[in-house]
């Protein structure tokens, strides 16, 4: 047969043009696969990349130390339901000017709901209720009541999922939300800084020995039967080594912690809150909270009565005299008596770990201050 040139082109060219075209059409849909794919909340790659990085320093002090995520965990986080906050409903009231017009941005503020930008990370038992009770009040503050434990338990759900919890705000409020397992969770840091670098972060830190104390004493409520505080404590009780490995124990350990955000995140993007002087000075500290996320300082002491019965500062409408309201019976339990030597030694145990959160912190919450 004899080649021609003129059917070759009719049958070339037209195959080429279809072949580039479907060369585009890939590109366009990969390109389209992956915006799809950061923007559901698995664009958790991009900070591990960096994580990877930052991790090699930070793999010796985790060989070290047990992680969270493999803490002999006696006190089941699954189960710690929090109170939702709904006893201080009635007095934040009116305060809450809603704006559900507040539509602006693709990825934070559709329907008028945004992505916090602002986080209670922590710690467990150390107060995280009372300071997010305190700031609802805040007019430019909309926070959701409930603990959404998105950063640990939830992230295969997307960041859509988690907006979607999130109350909806006007363009000047501040969105907010608090889980306090989230300062204790490898996986958390890089996985706020996926969704924001910028996230302020917030936490709420309480005397390790107190807090560990405060934590049995919640488990205790549920779990009547679990052992004493004391055999739990030790790995060793007659070498008198602490089990590192019970969360009771880990949470406490603040500096280590915090090592693991600072990988992630600069100092100046943390707020530690004294949770001792929530109870003895709330609107000191609600001064610094505020002040800290750039809010007007609008709870101040007008807002707090506080309950000698109840040991607590309690919530008041600055004006009129209605009833104050305190948080549920599940904060200020009463906590049981620890053998005194148990207690020394675990004050023995943190005070290296204070001295090194103190100087990381550049304040000294006085946890040791009586020796
Ligand atoms: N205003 C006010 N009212 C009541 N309780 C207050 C308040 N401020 C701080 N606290 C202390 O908060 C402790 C509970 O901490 P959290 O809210 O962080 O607990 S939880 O992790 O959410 O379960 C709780 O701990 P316990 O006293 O051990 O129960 C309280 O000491």
């Amino acid at each position: 047969m004899e080649y021609s040139p003129i059917l070759h082109n009719l049958y070339v060219v037209p195959s080429s043009h279809v072949r580039n075209k479907l060369f585009v059409l890939c590109i366009m849909l990969s390109l389209w696969v992956y915006m799809i794919y950061c923007c559901v909340g698995y664009c958790s790659t991009v900070p591990n990349l960096a994580y990877a990085n930052r991790r090699e320093s930070d793999a010796d002090a985790d060989n070290r130390g047990s992680s969270a995520g493999a803490s002999r965990d006696l006190l089941n986080n699954q189960n710690d339901l929090d109170s939702r906050g709904d006893e201080w409903e009635d007095i934040r009231g009116e305060t809450k000017a809603l704006d559900d017009n507040a539509m602006s941005g693709f990825f934070n503020e559709t329907e008028g709901k945004k992505l916090p930008q602002a986080i209670i990370i922590g710690v467990k038992k150390g107060g995280t209720r009372a300071l997010l009770e305190f700031l609802r009040l805040h007019p430019d503050v909309r926070a959701v009541g409930a603990e959404p434990h998105f950063f640990d338990r939830n992230y295969d759900k997307g960041l859509e999922w988690y907006r979607d919890l999130m109350p909806k705000s006007s363009e000047g409020q501040l969105t907010m939300e608090k889980t306090p397992s989230y300062y204790v969770t490898r996986e958390v840091p890089a996985r706020i800084y996926c969704m924001s670098k910028d996230t302020k972060l917030i936490v709420v830190v309480r005397d390790p020995v107190t807090r560990a104390i405060s934590d049995y004493t919640q488990t205790r409520s549920k779990k009547p039967d679990i052992p004493s505080f004391e055999s739990l404590t030790f790995k060793n009780m007659s070498a008198g080594l602490i089990d590192t490995t019970w969360s009771a124990v880990q949470i406490g350990m603040y500096a280590k912690h915090l090592e693991r955000w600072l990988q992630f995140f600069p100092m100046e993007q943390l707020l530690f809150v004294s949770g001792e002087r929530l109870i003895t000075d709330p609107a000191g500290e609600m001064a610094r909270v505020q002040d800290f996320l750039g809010i007007r300082r609008v709870i101040t002491e007008k807002y707090f009565h506080f309950n000698p019965a109840k040991g607590f500062p309690c919530l008041k409408r600055p004006e009129g005299n209605s009833k104050p309201h305190c948080l549920g019976k599940t904060k200020g339990r009463t906590h049981p008596n620890i053998d005194p030597e148990v207690v020394q030694r675990l004050r023995d145990f943190y005070k290296p770990f204070n001295r090194k959160f103190y100087k990381m912190t550049g304040y000294d919450f006085g946890w040791d201050s009586e020796e």
